[in-house]
């Protein structure tokens, strides 16, 4: 079985993972041709270039955004159409009307054309700062890891003028038009439409509104489009049967967007990575942006950092800024035993305390407890400890959603002054219920499943226990009856699909 494993060990963003698939070889020309499907093939285009981060080699991706077309919103409109031949850097910071800046590093030249609808004063310079008030349907902070090489050189004299971008920042319906009007396959589509829908959600969630008033930052841009569907493009070509990840990076720090300075993780990170396994403060940046959490979060079958696996080939994607550690997202291709996918691999933890000091009559009452949490299981152990001390180890068995709460049991309702936590994979049979009719009623019958067929099934035991308390007979006349009937239907011969 084919798998890629996503080593997030310094976070993700939209153009990190273009990079790392194509180093791990999607072919380039392909991803260009399919982006082209797109019908904003005259708004960008990609360089894509083998270079270095810290000593290691990878593929660096960035979006040129082509064109800028440019419409005063005083009532006067000019066109850049910007054709130039060589490279310089300048920066330069723009203010929104919604009032944040953002700074774009832009390497490029003379040799543009500007039309003007209406009379309109401009002086080119090489390396010339300026601001523009821009009216943007979102927010970008341009702090991201997108060069957005702009592909002309102007300044504007009075540049307090307010104008906008005709490629305008498209919310989620313009996106899944445009989406669905390509000639993009149904499976690029829809994992396009998927990761575009977990920005949407989140933004919805942070900003407090309905999905389809999303003010996008960045997503509804050019580049994250391309992004996006670009990663769409890369996985459906990878055709991979399972995607994991380990735990995500999101860095630390702030960010500067809209409302001014935001911290790092940027909220929609935050959203978007509730219940996966994320570290903060690696680097002091944003490590991980909303676009490569939204990739993560709908593409990732499970986030697992213990596992085995035979790597077949390695990618490096590599990030914009430089931190103390190599701003590089590594992508492996990996080759899975087979037998692998026949089961379900779930990353649950364990938490731990020793008691040797409580009432035991307490220990039972934090069972319930826990259970009524949402622990998965909770199992004692009679141990001996330091002093001759004979004592409980108290286990509980949970998955990441529900840690913090066996925690706060653990910690504030039994004697303990500290717990242990770590991280287990539960590996398990794939399974099903089918409910028998017993002459006592119907009982649940649990089947577990391997390739396809039932090998083993256990009845239930709340149930049976159940229906001998109302039938006042043995419960294990219960299970003999239960036992007549799976014999006689061939239950463990059954379909997987029962
Ligand atoms: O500008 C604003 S309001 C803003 C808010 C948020 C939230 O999380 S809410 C995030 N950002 C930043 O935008 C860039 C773009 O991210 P992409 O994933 O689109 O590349 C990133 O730095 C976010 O932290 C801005
Ligand atoms: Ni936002």
């Amino acid at each position: 079985m084919k798998a890629l494993y996503y080593d997030c060990f310094a976070g993700i963003s939209g153009d990190m993972n273009l990079g790392a698939l194509l180093d791990l070889g999607v072919d380039r020309e392909y991803l260009i041709q399919e982006l082209n499907k797109l019908l904003i093939v005259d708004e960008f285009s990609l360089t894509i270039k083998t270079d270095k981060k810290m000593g290691i080699t990878g593929t660096k991706v960035d979006v040129l955004l082509k064109e800028h077309f440019y419409e005063h919103i005083e009532g006067h409109t000019h066109e850049h159409s910007h054709e130039h031949t060589h490279g310089h850097n300048h920066e330069h910071s723009h203010e929104h009307i919604q009032g944040h800046t953002h700074e774009h590093s832009h390497e490029h030249t003379h040799g543009h054309n500007h039309e003007h609808s209406n009379e309109h004063s401009h002086e080119h310079t090489q390396n010339y700062s300026h601001e523009h008030a821009h009216k943007h349907i979102y927010d970008h902070s341009q702090e991201d890891t997108h060069s957005r090489n702009s592909e002309q050189e102007h300044a504007h004299v009075g540049n307090a003028h307010t104008h906008k971008h005709s490629h305008e920042h498209r919310n989620l319906r313009m996106i899944n038009e445009l989406i669905d009007k390509s000639q993009l396959n149904s499976n690029v589509k829809k994992i396009s439409k998927d990761i575009f829908l977990c920005i949407a959600k989140a933004e919805a969630k942070v900003h407090g509104m309905p999905v389809e008033e999303v003010h996008f930052h960045e997503v509804g841009a050019v580049d994250s489009i391309v992004d996006i569907v670009g990663a769409a493009i890369c996985l459906d070509f990878l055709n991979v049967d399972r995607i994991l990840s380990s735990t995500v990076e999101l860095g630390s720090g702030f960010v500067r967007c809209a409302h001014g300075m935001i911290p790092v993780p940027a909220p929609a990170t935050v959203e978007i990575l509730h219940e996966v396994p994320t570290h903060i403060g690696r680097v002091t940046s944003e490590a991980t942006t909303p676009t490569g959490a939204a990739i993560l979060k709908t593409m990732v079958d499970a986030f697992v950092d213990n596992i085995e696996f035979k790597i077949v080939k390695t990618g490096y994607g590599l990030g914009t800024k430089d931190f103390s550690i190599p701003n590089v997202l590594r992508v492996f291709l990996l080759e899975i035993d087979e037998e692998e996918k026949d089961y379900i691999n779930e990353d649950n933890f364990i938490l731990e305390t020793n008691i040797d000091d409580m009432n035991p009559e307490i220990i039972s009452y934090i069972e319930d407890k826990l259970f009524q949490q949402g622990a998965l299981d909770v199992y004692k152990t009679p141990i001996t400890m330091k002093k001759g001390r004979m004592a409980t180890k108290i286990s509980v068995l949970t998955d990441s959603s529900n840690v913090a709460k066996v925690e706060r049991i653990l910690l504030h309702e039994t004697s303990t002054f500290g717990i242990r936590k770590y991280r287990v994979q539960k590996k398990m049979f794939q399974r099903s219920i089918q409910n028998i009719n017993t002459k006592y009623g119907d009982i649940p019958v649990k089947l577990a499943l391997y390739k396809g067929e039932t090998i083993k099934y256990k009845i239930e035991y709340e149930a049976a226990k159940k229906l001998s308390i109302e039938h006042n007979v043995p419960i294990q006349e219960v299970y003999c009856e239960a036992q007549k009937i799976c014999n006689r239907e061939g239950i463990i011969n059954l379909d997987s699909n029962q």
